[in-house]
């Protein structure tokens, strides 16, 4: 028999690529040291209980002041911490208006396709970044 418990299974931690009139908001961490100065997508781990979406919306608000529906995946799962989290990144549109603002992150940019390596992002978002392409509009 096999005895899984929660304590082994991957940590997910999700992300959102917020796109608003074809740029996508990338946010600079402030936190821990070895981290700060790194660009990433708002978001972050999974509660118990949970639906993925949830955290996301959550995440949002906290760390933007902002609502956000979320749409389909964006890119693959991200092996992350040898393997003990997965970075899941899904799109996600603002609603009701409100722009977002830095509430716990240094600063935040709406990147067009073109800068979209402007920004030194976590290592694991690199394959997020390069998914992100082809959906931006080649102009914004
Ligand atoms: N939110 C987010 N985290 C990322 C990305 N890329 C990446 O490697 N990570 C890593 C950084 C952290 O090790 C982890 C997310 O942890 P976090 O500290 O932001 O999570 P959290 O908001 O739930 O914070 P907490 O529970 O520690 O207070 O995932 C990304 O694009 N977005």
């Amino acid at each position: 028999m096999v005895v899984q418990t929660e304590r082994l299974m991957p940590r997910i931690i999700v992300g959102a690529a917020i796109i608003s009139e074809g740029r996508v908001l990338a946010c600079e961490r402030a936190a821990p040291p070895e981290m700060a100065g790194k660009w990433e997508f708002p978001g972050g781990k999974v509660d118990p209980g949970e639906t993925e979406e949830q955290a996301l919306i959550r995440e949002c608000q906290e760390e933007l002041g902002v609502d956000v529906e979320v749409g389909p995946r964006v890119g693959a799962d991200i092996a992350m911490l040898n393997g003990t989290a997965i970075l899941k990144v899904y799109l996600a549109r603002l609603v009701n208006g409100a722009q977002p603002v830095p509430l716990e992150h240094s600063d935040l940019r709406w990147l067009a396709v073109d800068e979209l390596n402007s920004v030194p992002w976590l290592p694991a978002d690199a394959p997020i970044v390069a998914a992100l392409e082809p959906l931006l509009p080649s102009s914004a």
